[in-house]
């Protein structure tokens, strides 16, 4: 069918179209009383009440894997099953990368408006009819609050699709200069070979996003997701089908990612890699790149966005407390910490800290309440899963066993019915402390208390304290101290803040992504990382042939 359609696109497909102009999703509030919230209710609890087969979609047949079965939970209730999946085989892998190549030549041929339609008529549905279920998968199967939800799966992910869409036909007019008698002109060809998707847990918009940007520029795609997310991206991988994404362009598979890694990665035509998720993960990704390099018919694109230690500085110059307040308890707390960027290290002067600061973060993060997500009264819901759950446990413990660090607020952890662990605020005196260096991904902020006259020093110590350089945030009222630490921290971040939290990045606004150990800095949702799926072919058409070889100088 797809092949007949590409015949049809030559005599068809000649006109150039612009693509409607993006602006952001508007956040729904789901305030008391309001619709949209009853709504959203009804289909948390019809969800809840379902068990989901969490299936492989390859070549457009959904079906179990072959490997062993898991269940997947709420994190904030982790009896209560959502769905049963399995662990992909070799083989199962096997057959995704067969219908990725097979769909290649048709989706290729498929003129690039035909392509945007699709993601841009995903992008409505989400906006529309499946709002609420995607949402509500987020909320049940990732454990974000509703507004946590809103502003992701809804929101992010439909700005990407319509900004991608955008930035995509920008790149595409980008062509070389011509000059008389010759014609120069860019093929923006997809990559020579399949690109593998792998996405991480706690953004169902980067989940979407990864396989639909390499898709939307012509690839097609092995995507695996992770299995605490795997509800989310069911339902996005029906969103797509359901706005004509044809069989076989993005192909599901489920489970750990280790069959993954043994056939995707290592195949002839792997043609790239798009990635977020774990430094650690990333590393090993490469490493298996790097391993079989004689392999591949052309060299893969390593694109991977990973983890962060992400700081908040305070200069004493700036004496609005509440506003720092509000940057740590909602940059450190939102989604229980587990983002990127969540503000997990603060160095705040002093005066500010016994001045007042140290007693507001207390209470306020005392009053934050984690539980059920399906209750809109509460602010968060739980970590994500067993192994985060041990991770921070066993960071509580150290903390409140050493002897340079004090434990402000928080402390406590509980898995009795869900994994929750209480918002942590930890003041600890030694700078290279591990508190300011790891990534620990949950609730817990670590805080350094500097004498005011210490700024500068640090500043250039909190510049490579950790490795990574994904986001960070700095107050001041004093322009002079803005730009001195601006530039002190040039390569500290990826995404810098002045005067606000270090979280919270918007499509087409706040471009994301940041480097060192935090990744390659390719931009999720902005022209730069479409133009790591492309691989332009220029071609130069003279328009009447020389016909003379001798030089001019040759007489
Ligand atoms: N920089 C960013 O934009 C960004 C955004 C979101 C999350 N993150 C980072 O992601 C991490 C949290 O996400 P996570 O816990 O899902 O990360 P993770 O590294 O544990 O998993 C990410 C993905 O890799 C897969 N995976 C793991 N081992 C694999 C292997 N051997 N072969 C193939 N696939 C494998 C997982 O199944 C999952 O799909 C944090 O470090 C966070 O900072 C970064
Ligand atoms: N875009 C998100 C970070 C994504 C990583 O988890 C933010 O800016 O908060």
């Amino acid at each position: 069918m797809l092949a007949d359609v590409a015949e049809l696109k030559v005599c068809e497909m000649d006109s150039i179209f612009a693509v409607p102009q993006p602006t952001n999703e508007p956040v729904h509030g789901y305030v008391p009383g309001s619709a949209e919230r009853d709504s959203l209710a009804r289909t948390l609890s019809e969800l809840a009440s379902d068990k989901v087969e969490l299936t492989m979609t390859v070549g457009g047949e959904q079906r179990m894997a072959g490997g062993e079965r898991f269940s997947v939970v709420m994190p904030h209730r982790h009896a209560h099953v959502l769905g049963e999946s399995a662990q992909a085989t070799n083989e199962d892998v096997a057959a995704a990368v067969a219908a990725a190549k097979a769909a290649a030549p048709a989706w290729q041929a498929l003129p690039y408006d035909e392509r945007a339609a699709i993601f841009l008529r995903a992008a409505d549905l989400l906006a529309g009819p499946w709002r609420d279920r995607i949402n509500a998968a987020t909320m049940l199967g990732q454990s974000k609050s509703v507004q946590q939800a809103e502003i992701d799966a809804a929101c992010e992910l439909i700005d990407f699709l319509r900004f991608n869409a955008h930035f995509g036909a920008e790149l595409l007019a980008k062509q070389p200069r011509s000059v008389p008698g010759e014609w120069n002109r860019f093929d923006h060809r997809p990559l020579d070979g399949f690109v593998t998707a792998i996405t991480p847990f706690n953004f169902t918009a980067i989940a979407g996003n990864l396989p639909s940007a390499p898709a939307l520029m012509g690839n097609t795609v092995v995507w695996k997701p992770t299995p605490t997310q795997q509800l989310a991206a069911h339902l996005t991988m029906r969103v797509f089908e359901q706005a004509g994404l044809p069989a076989g362009v993005i192909n599901l598979v489920t489970g750990d990612g280790r069959a993954v890694s043994e056939v995707a990665l290592t195949d002839p035509e792997l043609g790239g890699i798009h990635f977020t998720g774990s430094t650690r993960t990333f590393q090993h990704l490469w490493r298996t790149v790097g391993e079989n390099i004689d392999r591949y018919r052309a060299y893969p694109r390593l694109v991977g966005e990973t983890g962060g230690k992400d700081f908040v500085i305070v200069h004493p110059s700036w004496t609005d407390v509440e506003a720092v307040n509000v940057a740590l308890i909602r940059g450190a707390f939102e989604y229980q910490g587990q983002k990127c960027s969540a503000a997990s290290r603060a160095y705040v002067p002093r005066s500010m800290w016994r001045g007042g600061l140290r007693d507001r973060v207390a209470a306020t993060a005392a009053e934050l309440t984690y539980g059920d997500v399906s209750d809109f009264a509460n602010f968060g819901g739980a970590l994500i899963d067993r192994r985060a759950y041990d991770k921070l446990a066993a960071a509580i413990d150290r903390a409140k066993a050493s002897s340079s660090c004090t434990v402000v607020a928080g402390g406590t952890y509980d898995d009795s019915e869900g994994f929750f662990v209480a918002p942590t605020v930890v003041e600890c005196s030694d700078p290279t402390d591990e508190v300011f260096t790891t990534e620990y991904f949950g609730p817990f902020l670590a805080v350094y208390v500097y004498d005011d006259g210490d700024f500068e020093q640090v500043v250039r110590q909190a510049e490579s304290a950790s490795p990574y350089a994904l986001t960070g945030a700095v107050f001041a009222i004093d322009r002079q101290v803005v730009t001195w630490a601006s530039d002190v921290l040039r390569f500290a971040a990826g995404n810098f803040y002045v005067n606000d939290k270090p979280t919270g990045s918007i499509v087409s606004r706040q471009p994301f992504g940041g480097s060192r150990a935090s990744g390659t800095n390719d931009k999720a949702g902005s022209w730069q990382n479409l133009s790591r799926w492309i691989s332009p072919r220029a071609i130069k058409e003279t328009f009447v042939p020389l016909t003379e070889w001798r030089y001019p100088n040759m007489g």
